[in-house]
């Protein structure tokens, strides 16, 4: 069966808008260094759409990487210009728009969400109006055709949303929103059905038409219709360049070197042609040596001019080419092609390209802290857990501690509710919110990398986020546990008890992001919380006596949230309670200073406490924000 692959585009060949020239990368492994990328020299066009082909770990994935600028650690050498002129990775990277392969986007936003979100934070309000950036969403939605599933939500992690197509088409309309140079995709099409697969490829297609937009792809074995979508193939074997030019004219190119298609499909025909066998050793230095063979032909067939057969009907890279032709019918017909023409483009002159401007900072705090209450609203474990939680702790501290007396056993009860209360302010907070951080940690990554907003108001507006979520449900816990158990009834005592919750509320939202950024692995932190926290609450002065604690280790308490504030409720509540003693009793409190005096928390007056405890906290905030900006920066290697 003969397959034809129709390149009808007209694009016009005037500067390269990406160009490369003998890139090579290497890595370091424990055999030595090992060269991934070989060579590799080449230019795409506005309006292109480029396909990265070649069988598995042929290097497609690398030579994306580092044609948007996005590999990490290794050495790469070779020369990338854009426009011609050498990259400012400032402005490069918010001129590329990159579709990772993972969909990284938040599960509990609907489609219009997400992309109203992208939208406000990438097009400058300065240039913008919101019903600029509305139409721009409609028109996103429209051409991804996505519009009937706008307010579906995007699922993921059990969650029903979209399908996988369209979490795809979402996922490239969140980079489209803006009016990018380059579309980068990685693995397009990879775990989608083939309808949908195609349907991705035509929409991508169709976009770079109307924006003229150059699209750069790798992908694994499309068909042989999607195959007519690209207007460029860069086929890859062992990270050598196996062809690189008008789709249309590789067959003929192969053809021509003396391996005429067999394939129906072009797509399997080149895979085959590339793909090393590791079925004996054997095998694979032959397949080895085959591969070295086509990199060299196409060395030399680039060096001695690029001479291809000329497309059938006087046709450019837009021709029709049989896919089955023999060689023999083309080759008669050898014209200067645009595969030489791409190489041997000359470079013009610096063309200074400058990236749209950034949001002020305002606008990226209210459309993250938008964005960052959306989330914590819709994770509804997270807000049903907390809300239980708080029941849980009316209840048990209410009613366990029920009415305290003015007895010897009230003073233990009293110690020993004022304790528990200050540890239950911090658990129900800490672990869901370095969940939280985390799982959202990906997103982060791919933002920043894009230069989509600062980390200051990314950082501020996470922060403020949390504290709804944890200061309202503790109101009503403190508000239940303080009237169920009958602490002192004062005015006063009331509210310095809420402000000290407060406090201790707002310190363990810092403590929880610190720990969060602290490393990437969230079966680290999650070893690492509860060892740090049951550590610190040693040190609150309940479980010990500071007076007898270990000398060495007595500082300590000094950066313990829990013993600022146990201080500051232990005070609170005794100060001025008076207590009955029975008549055979002799160890007995007279007095509440008596109590708090034993326990060695009387230190440091209340107002202290609460004020240091506010000091750990924006401390700990400074170091949570300085973790996060150190996690989050790209550290990719430019050239
Ligand atoms: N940092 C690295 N360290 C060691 N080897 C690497 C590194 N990056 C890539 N490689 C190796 O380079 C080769 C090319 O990898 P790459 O991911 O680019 O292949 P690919 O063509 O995208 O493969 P696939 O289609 O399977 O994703 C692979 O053999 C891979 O193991």
């Amino acid at each position: 069966m003969l397959v034809q692959i129709d390149n009808t585009a007209d694009i016009q060949h005037s500067t390269p808008i990406l160009s490369w020239s003998d890139l090579n990368y290497d890595v370091k492994t424990k055999q030595g260094a090992r060269r991934i990328l070989h060579d590799i020299s080449g230019n795409v066009y506005n309006g292109e759409l480029v396909a990265i082909m070649g069988s598995s770990g042929a290097g497609k994935t690398t030579l994306l990487n580092v044609l948007a600028g996005r590999v990490q650690g290794g050495r790469v050498y070779g020369d990338i210009k854009f426009h011609g002129a050498k990259r400012n990775p400032h402005n490069f990277k918010r001129m590329l728009a990159f579709v990772e392969q993972d969909d990284l986007m938040f599960p509990q936003l609907t489609v219009g969400e997400t992309l109203t979100v992208s939208a406000e934070l990438r097009l400058p309000s300065s240039k913008y109006t919101k019903a600029d950036k509305l139409e721009r969403v409609e028109s996103v939605m429209r051409q991804l055709r996505l519009t009937h599933v706008r307010d579906t939500g995007i699922g993921g992690h059990g969650a029903r949303g979209v399908s996988g197509g369209e979490r795809k088409r979402v996922s490239i309309g969140t980079e489209l929103v803006t009016d990018p140079s380059i579309l980068v995709l990685d693995e397009p099409t990879s775990g989608l059905d083939s309808s949908s697969a195609e349907m991705v490829v035509s929409l991508t297609k169709d976009m770079s038409r109307e924006r003229n937009l150059c699209t750069l792809m790798t992908i694994h074995q499309p068909s042989a219709e999607m195959m007519k979508k690209f207007d460029k193939l860069i086929l890859l074997s062992q990270g050598k360049l196996i062809y690189m030019g008008p789709m249309s004219q590789a067959i003929p190119y192969f053809e021509s070197i003396g391996y005429p298609s067999t394939n129906p499909n072009p797509a399997n025909f080149f895979i085959d042609l590339t793909t090393i066998d590791f079925s004996s050793d054997k095998a694979m230095q032959e397949s080895e040596q085959h591969v070295q063979a086509l990199a060299e032909s196409f060395t030399k067939f680039r060096e001695s001019g690029g001479l291809l057969p000329k497309p059938p009907f006087g046709a450019s890279s837009g021709s029709i080419i049989t896919a089955g032709l023999s060689s023999n019918a083309v080759a008669s017909n050898y014209s200067k092609s645009e595969v030489n023409n791409d190489i041997t483009q000359n470079e013009v002159d610096l063309v200074l390209l400058e990236p749209p401007p950034m949001n002020n900072w305002m606008h990226e705090l209210w459309t993250l802290l938008k964005r960052d209450t959306i989330l914590v609203k819709r994770n509804r474990s997270f807000t049903l857990g907390l809300i239980a939680q708080c029941l849980v702790t009316i209840i048990f501290l209410g009613f366990v501690f029920f009415q305290l007396k003015h007895d010897q056993a009230s003073v233990q009860n009293r110690v020993g509710f004022l304790f528990m209360f200050t540890n239950f302010c911090t658990f129900p907070v800490i672990f869901p919110i370095i969940t939280m951080i985390m799982t959202g940690r990906s997103i982060l990554m791919r933002e920043r990398s894009a230069g989509v907003y600062r980390m200051s108001s990314y950082f501020l507006a996470k922060s403020l986020s949390f504290f709804p979520i944890g200061f309202v449900p503790f109101t009503f816990t403190y508000i239940g546990v303080y009237f169920l158990s009958h602490l002192q009834y004062d005015a006063a005592k009331f509210f310095i008890g809420f402000a000290n919750m407060y406090a201790l509320i707002f310190t363990s939202i810092g403590f929880s992001f610190a720990l969060a950024m602290f490393t990437h692995d969230m079966e680290v932190v999650f070893i690492i919380a509860p060892i740090t926290i049951s550590n610190l609450i040693l040190f609150a002065g309940n479980l010990s006596n500071f007076g007898a604690v270990t000398p060495v280790l007595r500082w300590i308490k000094y950066i313990c949230m829990y013993y600022y504030s146990y201080s500051a409720f232990m005070q609170n509540e005794f100060g001025g309670l008076k207590f009955t003693c029975d008549a055979d009793n002799a160890m007995c409190y007279r007095t509440g200073e008596e109590v708090v005096s034993s326990y060695n928390l009387d230190e440091l007056p209340i107002g202290l406490c609460i004020v240091i405890n506010l000091c750990l906290g924006i401390g700990l905030y400074t170091l949570a924000y300085m973790l996060t900006r150190w996690m989050a920066k790209p550290r990719y290697i430019w050239i």
